[in-house]
């Protein structure tokens, strides 16, 4: 495990680094030594021939103190002022700092419906790759101010892994107030201990964790754990350590064996696949039997209209939906070839019998194998 910590590192060329609210904040305000501290690794590791993207929260903390305000709002309109406050001396923070290093950034904010359409998603990559091919360091965060509930990414950690998927990084480093891991909450467990590697993230693991972030922070070790399994189950390995750390990155780069490391399965996902799986968001579920279940896990075949047994939600050719089998357990996600309508109508019937249901027979499958991305543990 170790040896393969070692050679992720090594063998990266491209790196997302998240930076949370609490790193970045002291007295409830920015903290701006620490957004000096990154943005000199940083820039040492560009140095070094790595491309980095920056995910930084911290709008909201750096906007409290500029408002006059001692805690986080309640109100959804206020906080989304607080945050247009924030972001603006944020963004003005890093600037500052990288000019220090001669370094460009380029502010990039986010909403989740603007990824969730695949145009968009590849608008959004390209955009990226211009940044990395011209040395600008992209600073990526929320758009706060506009992001209501529905159409959020739901926090930084999530939004760390998207964008990891979305410019298929060799690592994610997820820098937070803790230094990893434990097996039980720290702030309640006193006999908690650290998880240095964690190799597959099983429901298990999920239970060390609690979702109750810090005073500043958002999703809590949960949502890490989560944004971690995203980018693992594509290929991509993810840090956890402590942002405070004196030249933590820089450690991490020196081969020093800081925080929890999240071991990657070992074929990489395709860019479509990723977006498919991580990113879309599903518009209905397709249900399908323990046969079925294992053509698509065990054997890697396409859906057919014989295995399906139930469909909810109203949805169109083209589709993202949710796969899941008979006990409700999601297995992934797949773009189908016909519309709920449609599949009511051929479920449970034979290939050979779709024409006779719907009078063509365009797709054999109603979610083929290249349009499929299995997110279940079970899959390998
Ligand atoms: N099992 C665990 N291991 C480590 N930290 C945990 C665990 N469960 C809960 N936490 C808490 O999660 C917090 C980090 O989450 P959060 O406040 O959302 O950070 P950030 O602002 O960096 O996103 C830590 O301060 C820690 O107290
Ligand atoms: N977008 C918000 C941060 C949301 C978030 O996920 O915060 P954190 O858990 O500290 O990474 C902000 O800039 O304040």
């Amino acid at each position: 495990m170790k040896n393969r910590r070692l050679s992720c590192l090594k063998s990266a060329r491209r790196i997302v680094v998240k930076v949370g609210s609490n790193v970045l904040t002291r007295d409830n305000s920015l903290n701006l030594e620490v957004v000096y501290a990154i943005s000199r690794q940083i820039s040492h590791l560009i140095d070094s021939g790595l491309e980095v993207i920056l995910v930084s929260s911290g709008a909201v903390a750096a906007g409290l103190k500029r408002m006059g305000l001692s805690r986080r709002p309640d109100a959804l309109p206020m906080r989304q002022a607080v945050a247009a406050v924030g972001q603006a001396r944020l963004i003005m923070a890093y600037e500052r700092a990288f000019e220090e290093y001669d370094r460009k950034v380029a502010q990039i904010l986010l909403t989740g419906d603007g990824l969730n359409q695949r145009k968009r998603y590849l608008n959004a990559r390209h955009t990226l790759h211009s940044l990395l091919s011209c040395h600008i360091i992209p600073i990526i965060n929320e758009n706060d101010t506009v992001s209501v509930e529905e159409i959020k990414f739901g926090d930084n950690d999530n939004l760390s892994a998207i964008i990891a998927l979305l410019v298929n990084a060799d690592l994610l480093i997820n820098l937070t107030d803790i230094d990893g891991l434990y097996d039980k909450d720290p702030r309640t467990a006193t006999d908690a201990r650290l998880i240095p590697f964690v190799d597959t993230i099983r429901r298990d693991i999920e239970q060390f964790a609690s979702s109750i972030p810090g005073t500043l922070g958002t999703g809590g070790m949960l949502s890490k754990i989560r944004a971690a399994r995203k980018v693992n189950t594509a290929g991509i390995p993810m840090i956890i350590a402590q942002g405070s750390q004196p030249d933590i990155l820089l450690k991490l780069f020196a081969g020093e064996e800081y925080g929890t490391f999240f071991i990657p399965k070992s074929h990489k996902l395709t860019n479509r696949k990723c977006w498919i799986g991580f990113t879309a968001k599903p518009k209905g579920e397709v249900r399908i039997d323990d046969g079925a279940v294992r053509a698509i896990l065990r054997k890697g075949k396409s859906i057919l209209p014989i295995g399906i047994t139930q469909v909810e939600g109203e949805f169109g050719v083209g589709a993202p939906v949710e796969l899941k089998n008979g006990t409700g357990q999601v297995l992934g996600i797949g773009l189908v070839n016909y519309s709920a309508t449609d599949i009511r109508r051929i479920m449970g019937v034979h290939t050979s019998d779709i024409r006779a249901r719907l009078g063509e027979n365009p797709y054999d499958e109603v979610i083929h194998r290249d349009n499929l991305t299995i997110t279940a543990e079970e899959a390998g």
